[in-house]
């Protein structure tokens, strides 16, 4: 069977249990993320821990955001580990993205819109020009005139975002939550059906997987009711 077109989020204390669930919902899922969380405490070796024997995809979350030199520097340091995605934040700017581009031709760079934790009124708290959906489109936009061929957005502005870049740019959505799951730390959440519907390409889901007792089985289930949607 296809793996679902599901990123499974690693956030987890050690890389034991990374790998762990790593192997246990590869055979149901199409890629497997490895964030701030693991990349610090572990640093490179995290990526073949976590890519195992399976080859599964790596997604490399690390939202760089600096000047564009040390943004080209940093994505040419991890673009040698081949990391399928890697994550920038569009705010760092077009020179910024362009950079992160030009220094991991193997990788495809992903540019962070608005974080799926900010709220409308955080998005005012900070200075940023809302509404959300607004804000993510002209990211998304600027992102993708720098160079960029994926972006991250919630599932509320996928099919906005969708009608602003057109089909070939790789559209992926975290702030994604079974019907009846917790939404945590989410702000801007709807569930992978609806995600899918909308037009997502990848679906990040972290704590619905990993916080299970059996994250295989809860990756399959998940996996299996996209198949049914679709
Ligand atoms: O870039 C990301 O992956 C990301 C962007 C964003 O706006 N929101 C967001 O939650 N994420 C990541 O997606 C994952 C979501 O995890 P859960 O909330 O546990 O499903 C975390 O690893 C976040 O770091």
């Amino acid at each position: 069977m296809t793996p679902a077109p599901i990123a499974v989020a690693l956030d987890a204390p050690d890389l034991e249990t990374a790998a762990r669930w790593a192997a246990l919902v590869t055979p149901h899922v199409s890629t497997v993320k490895v964030g701030l969380e693991l990349y610090l405490r572990y640093g490179p070796d995290v990526i073949a821990s976590v890519r195992g024997a399976s080859g599964v995809r790596v997604f490399l979350d690390l939202k760089l955001h600096d000047i564009p030199n040390t943004v080209a520097g940093a994505a040419r340091a991890v673009a040698r580990l081949r990391p399928s995605i890697l994550t920038v934040h569009a705010a760092g700017g077009p020179a910024m993205i362009k950079a992160a581009v030009e220094s991991a031709p193997h990788t495809q760079i992903a540019a962070v819109t608005i974080l799926t934790s900010l709220t409308e009124s955080d998005l005012e708290r900070i200075g940023v020009a809302g509404p959300a959906d607004d804000a993510v489109r002209r990211l998304a936009a600027l992102s993708v005139e720098a160079g960029a061929t994926a972006l991250v957005c919630s599932p509320n502005e996928v099919s906005a975002v969708r009608a602003e870049v057109g089909g070939e740019i790789t559209l992926i959505t975290p702030g994604v939550r079974p019907t009846g799951a917790a939404t945590q730390d989410q702000k801007r959440v709807a569930t992978p059906e609806q995600a899918l519907a909308d037009g997502a390409d990848l679906l990040v889901i972290g704590r619905p997987i990993t916080g299970s007792p059996d994250p295989g089985a809860a990756a399959a289930a998940i996996a299996a009711s996209l198949r049914r949607a679709s």
